[in-house]
């Protein structure tokens, strides 16, 4: 896959229709075999257009990491397939699907995951040293409202602080995809809404494809689409009448 992936535009002008980033075709996924298996995953077809906020809910056990670790290269589907941006991420190579991952793919998950004897910005800076075009440390820093404390370590930051560090850290290789995994799963209610204005600017300004997991409903609020997995499936998707912002959010 060209590291110049980018969404190609379909239809006519002047405004052609978003493109489709992610394209899933009947992904499975099944752990073990005979009477073991789990079947994770069953039979999903799933678009993601470009620039899309999408919000997975579902229970535990439902499949959502599953989907979202498939989706960003980190595991393989058993059966099915996906293209990101046309390209296929099904039937090919390990080192393709390393490369997809480091270049287009920006995670988060309900730990934070920094190193902690580096600083804020060295923490960055592992990822924007070996990016091929990252945005300056700085730059992501200040996306996150963190610039003032690019000097201090983990330890010395609140949750939500580190949380947002770990965002800095996602997008300063400019991925096309933001995938979070239960952001704000570790954060009270006003912490977490701080790093869910930071993921929300993030989609708006800089044009990142979201999709993000919670267990709390509220969230699909602010969502352009908000999928239900049940059972390894898609159970349903809705499409909020207007996307609120998260101060707006109530649970
Ligand atoms: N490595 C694995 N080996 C065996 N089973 C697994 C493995 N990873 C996940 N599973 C199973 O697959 C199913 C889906 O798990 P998954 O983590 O995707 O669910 P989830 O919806 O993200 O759950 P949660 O909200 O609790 O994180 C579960 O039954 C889980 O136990």
């Amino acid at each position: 896959m060209p590291s110049s992936a980018r969404p190609a535009r379909t239809g006519g002008s002047p405004e052609p229709a978003a493109a489709i980033v992610l394209r899933a075709r009947g992904l499975a996924k099944t752990y073990g075999s005979g009477d073991s298996a789990v079947h994770a995953l069953r039979d999903v077809d799933l678009d993601v257009l470009a620039g899309e906020f999408v919000v997975l809910l579902g229970a535990s056990g439902s499949g959502k990491s599953t989907l979202l670790n498939i989706l960003g290269g980190l595991d393989k589907p058993s059966a099915g397939t996906l293209e990101f941006c046309g390209h296929p991420l099904t039937g090919i190579s390990d080192d393709v699907l390393t490369t997809y991952r480091r270049e287009h793919v920006g995670f988060v998950f309900q730990f934070y995951n920094l190193i902690p004897s580096l600083t804020v910005a060295e923490n960055v800076a592992l990822v924007t040293d070996i990016a091929r075009d990252p945005m300056p440390v700085d730059e992501a820093l200040a996306l996150v409202a963190l610039g003032p404390r690019r000097n201090h370590f983990p330890s010395q930051l609140s949750g939500g602080e580190q949380q947002r560090v770990a965002i800095a850290r996602a997008i300063a290789k400019r991925p096309q995809l933001l995938l979070c995994d239960e952001p704000t799963g570790a954060l009270d209610y006003a912490t977490g809404k701080l790093v869910l204005e930071v993921i929300d600017r993030i989609n708006r300004e800089l044009h990142t494809t979201a999709l993000v997991i919670t267990h709390n409903a509220a969230i699909g609020g602010m969502a352009d689409r908000v999928i239900r997995v049940a059972d390894g499936r898609i159970a349903s998707i809705e499409r909020p009448p207007r996307r609120l912002s998260p101060a707006e959010l109530a649970w």
